[in-house]
């Protein structure tokens, strides 16, 4: 992980009609965390987006010097297979190993995908992503869904994997404690 760099320089990002941010610059070595913030509909989906290289930025530039691991609200875990067929097919794609005991899913491994509650979702994605073996984690509002205990979880397998050299992007209007976090308001960066 050592050459990795995540860097955005004075992007832009319209959408519709409405200029969301601009002039947004931004940059990540390995071990460093940062937390995008903002209320709903600001925009921080769409620079998660930008930086995962879903979207392109309306102007400036991103610099992504590794792989990239991406969770959002959509699992891409097929919903009409059983969780533990739906997760094998990732492990297959991607080779990593998966948490699944430590995120409390190993019970759940014979229960369709669509028939997980909100919070289990939410833990399946995460054990998705980890499995990618990606150096940068971007993660779009990851707390959304899950109990105390499972937040817990998530900022420590967030802080484990900076302490190992990745690098975390999280978006969430949710506090998300991670010592050493560094923040930024997509606010600041409304013209
Ligand atoms: N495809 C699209 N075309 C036009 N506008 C869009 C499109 N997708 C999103 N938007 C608008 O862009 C704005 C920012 O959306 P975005 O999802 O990035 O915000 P957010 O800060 O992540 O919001 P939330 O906290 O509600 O998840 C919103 O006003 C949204 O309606």
């Amino acid at each position: 992980m050592e050459g990795c760099r995540l860097q955005a320089h004075e992007i832009a990002c319209l959408r519709g009609e409405r200029l969301l941010f601009r002039g947004l610059t931004l940059g990540l070595k390995p071990g460093e965390a940062l937390q995008v913030t903002g209320a709903n509909g600001t925009g921080k989906s769409s620079l998660i987006r930008i930086l995962a290289g879903l979207m392109r930025p309306t102007s400036g530039q991103v610099i992504r010097r590794c792989d990239i691991a991406l969770l959002d609200e959509r699992p891409a875990l097929d919903p009409d297979r059983p969780l533990g067929e739906a997760l094998a097919f990732w492990q297959r794609m991607d080779g990593g190993e998966m948490p699944l005991e430590r995120l409390g899913l190993d019970g759940l491994l014979d229960v369709p995908v669509r028939y997980l509650s909100t919070g289990q979702t939410k833990r399946a994605a995460l054990a998705r992503m980890i499995g990618q073996g990606a150096p940068v984690w971007l993660l779009d509002e990851p707390l959304n869904g899950l109990d105390a205990d499972a937040v817990t979880l998530a900022e420590k397998l967030v802080a484990e994997h900076c302490a190992s050299g990745g690098i975390a992007v999280v978006a969430s209007h949710q506090a998300f404690a991670l010592r050493g976090m560094r923040y930024l308001a997509v606010e600041d960066y409304v013209s």
